[in-house]
């Protein structure tokens, strides 16, 4: 069998080598597109994650123009998101294997089976290093699309964005007509538009995954489109008419909404500090205009200890001259940590009107192209979870509508049962 090796970094290099460079350990994982396995790199004794990607591609350039692939080299180096090492195509079977940096876990298995609440520090610090990679992504003209707990992988603390095959380009002008997210996590405006949703949706899809860290349990368990909307009514209300109004203007089929109110976030995640919930309700405003962006999310009153324990491993670093053996991200929770009682003390000193919660908006680097296979070659869509995922609430995790669900189902099924609203 004879293997094509690209480095990322050197992309003109491309070189034969045998399949004993890697040993595969064990399988860590699946998706509807791939196979992950654990394998060691025979020559530098070092374990890496290898994704195979099931469908077949056609060439060493195909393999390069793939999105996930675009993605991952266009946003690397950056501390959260998955580093991409090199990728392997073997010719005669047309089988991709991208080598990436191996994690412990992704952020379901987590929380699953878990008895006692993970920590709101913990839970701020995942959102802290979660906001990041998206605001990187979005700085740079992307926008992830499938942000869920599954495609968000940790290792010692450390929080690493993953899975960039659903990915778009920010200056792609909508209607975008791939279907895209997974069900729970998918944003009022995917689910209400003909696919006039943009980057904001990665925030929207950051708060469910920041609320089921907190809560164990996923914020909107929809069992369908047409239930997804409900649950998220339950929660935050029906749209007022302006808003409707804004999203009807993009959707060929009529839908109406008898006006509703939620019960609202707070009562779902009673321990929640004023601070978290205050993030959590502008990470999850319906309106995507009115939504919180990662690049303000990053300001939030929030992380206002993380901000501060981040400038003083800077600061640490720079005068140890970058040497410090410990990953900043762990050095950042310690020293958050150590500060937290006394930023609480500071906090209940300070007037309430200074817990403010700034907003600023993203600045967006447009311009950068999707890189897409031609249709017989890119599955249609990419919203299904992986095998290994399993139940961990009363209710199923979602398994994807076809495509043609999407197009044609779900405003028929909002006409006709109105009355579900
Ligand atoms: N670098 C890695 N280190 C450890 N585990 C990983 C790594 N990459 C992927 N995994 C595991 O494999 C699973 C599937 O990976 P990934 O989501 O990239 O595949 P996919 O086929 O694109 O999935 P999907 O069906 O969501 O599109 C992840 O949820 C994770 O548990």
């Amino acid at each position: 069998m004879s293997l094509e090796r690209e480095s990322t970094r050197s992309e003109s290099k491309t070189r034969v080598l045998t399949h004993k460079d890697y040993r595969v350990i064990e399988k860590i994982g699946a998706g509807t597109f791939s196979e992950v396995m654990k394998v060691k790199n025979m020559k530098d004794g070092k374990h890496y994650a290898c994704k195979t990607i099931k469908q077949s591609v056609g060439s060493v350039d195909q393999a390069h123009g793939l999105r996930e692939v675009q993605a991952m080299k266009r946003l690397s180096p950056h501390p959260n998101i998955l580093q991409l090492h090199e990728l392997i195509y073997d010719k005669d079977t047309g089988t991709l294997s991208l080598i990436c940096e191996l994690m412990d876990m992704n952020i379901y298995e987590f929380i699953k089976g878990r008895q006692h609440p993970v920590s709101e520090s913990k839970a701020k610090h995942f959102l802290f290093q979660l906001c990041r990679s998206l605001d990187h992504m979005h700085s740079r003209g992307i926008f992830h699309r499938d942000v869920k707990p599954e495609n968000i992988l940790i290792k010692n603390e450390v929080l690493k964005l993953a899975d960039f095959g659903s990915c778009r380009s920010i200056s792609s002008r909508p209607p975008h007509t791939e279907y895209i997210s997974t069900r729970w996590y998918r944003a009022p405006e995917c689910l209400l538009t003909d696919g006039h949703y943009s980057q904001k949706m990665d925030v929207w899809s950051a708060g469910c995954v920041f609320f089921e860290i907190l809560s164990l349990s996923p914020l909107f368990p929809g069992r369908n489109e047409l239930d997804q909307v409900n649950k998220i009514h339950e929660v935050l209300g029906s749209p007022d008419g302006t808003l409707l109004q804004k999203f009807k203007q993009s959707r060929a089929m009529r839908f109406d909404f008898p006006p509703r109110k939620g019960c609202g976030i707070p009562p779902l995640v009673p321990h929640c500090s004023p601070a978290g919930l205050s993030l959590l309700e502008q990470m999850l405003t319906y309106d995507p205009e009115q939504r919180i962006s990662a690049r303000a999310a990053l300001q939030h009153t929030c992380f206002r200890e993380l901000r501060v324990a981040e400038r003083r491993v800077g600061l640490r670093r720079k005068g140890e001259g970058e040497s410090s053996n410990t990953p900043a991200s762990d050095q950042l929770w310690r020293l958050a940590r150590q500060g937290r009682r006394q930023v609480r003390q500071q906090l209940k000193l300070e007037p309430l009107s200074r817990r403010h919660c700034p907003l600023e908006l993203p600045k967006l680097n447009l311009g950068v192209p999707a890189h897409t296979l031609p249709a017989h070659t890119l599955p249609a869509h990419r919203g299904s979870l992986p095998a290994i995922s399993k139940c961990h609430s009363r209710l199923n995790r979602p398994k994807e509508e076809p495509h043609h669900l999407k197009s044609f189902c779900m405003p028929r099924a909002l006409e006709r049962h109105p009355q579900d609203y």
